[in-house]
């Protein structure tokens, strides 16, 4: 039977830029580094297209890229992704590491890379006609997923936008799961692949399973925490376990439950962080 990591509230961990336990980790090793985009390398912001990412983390996402393995695993998808970043050179793992591409090697297939097309090509243009009728919806379709926005929904409209989700489920029943994320519905098929499974698919692809290298991924969403728990399971057999850096505002930390082992508090301490990193 597997253990579950242990899991704690981000108030008790420590901060990545003044903790111990992090830079004895790194010491004498290679960081591999899996970075989450909205809330960890630019803010979040009202409109999804507005989240572009700033010329100074540009400049140090594209430093550390020169110095370490860098890989981007969004709930975005990667086209969408690469042009916020102003990047093209760097390996993504796009639409929740369903879409991952690797510029050198092409598109990395995995177990979970096809076989869905139709259903999400349905749920786009169900979700697509049915958010048409609510004020203030957003739909952001995907590779592998539909996203509805709701944030600049109406409070009395938000029914409304819940039973589109039921609705959409039901017509599929068993197919379909609805992900958390911030004011977004993110409805993708019902299948077991997600960021956790991505990145440890990368790590052996990219062949980082070595007992120098420290895998690090700095998210903020509940769906980084399958890539947190994919870290913390990593260790075990004289093996250290890989970094997950949870990014949270402190206000809300004692009510997040993660299995990260550190964290930090703005998107720009997470620039010094990955500075530091690509010094
Ligand atoms: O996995 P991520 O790279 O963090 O992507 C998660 C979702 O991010 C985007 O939506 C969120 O950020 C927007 C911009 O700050 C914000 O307006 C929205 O309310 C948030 O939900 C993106 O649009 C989604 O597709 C991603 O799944």
């Amino acid at each position: 039977m597997t253990v579950p990591p242990a899991t704690t509230t981000a108030d008790r961990l420590p901060h990545a830029l003044d903790a111990a336990a992090v830079a004895e980790r790194l010491a004498g090793r290679r960081p591999a580094v899996f970075l989450d985009y909205d809330g960890v390398l630019t803010p979040i912001v009202p409109r999804p297209e507005d989240a572009i990412m700033t010329d100074d983390m540009r400049g140090i996402v594209h430093a550390l890229a020169g110095r370490c393995p860098v890989c981007v695993v969004s709930g975005r998808d990667r086209g969408v992704v690469a042009e916020l970043m102003g990047l093209d050179d760097l390996i993504i793992a796009g639409s929740h590491g369903f879409d991952i591409h690797d510029p050198q090697r092409g598109v990395i297939e995995h177990e979970a890379s096809r076989g869905w097309e139709d259903l999400v090509a349905e749920i786009t243009r169900r979700v697509t006609d049915g958010a048409a009728e609510i004020e203030g919806t957003q739909v952001e379709p995907k590779h592998a997923s539909v996203a509805l926005h709701d944030r600049h929904v109406a409070d009395a409209d938000r029914p409304r936008v819940e039973a589109l989700v039921e609705a959409v489920l039901a017509e599929h029943p068993g197919q379909l799961r609805v992900t958390p994320g911030k004011f977004v519905h993110e409805i993708q098929p019902k299948i077991d692949w997600n960021k956790g499974k991505a990145v440890d698919h990368l790590i052996d692809v990219l062949d980082l399973d070595h007992p120098d290298v420290v895998p690090i991924y700095l998210g903020d969403d509940i769906t980084d925490e399958d890539a947190f728990r994919a870290l913390a399971a990593r260790g075990g057999d004289h093996r250290e376990p890989g970094l997950g850096i949870l990014v949270i505002d402190p206000a809300d930390a004692a009510a997040r439950e993660t299995a990260a082992t550190a964290v930090l508090s703005t998107v720009d301490e997470v620039g010094r962080f990955l500075d530091g990193l690509a010094r």
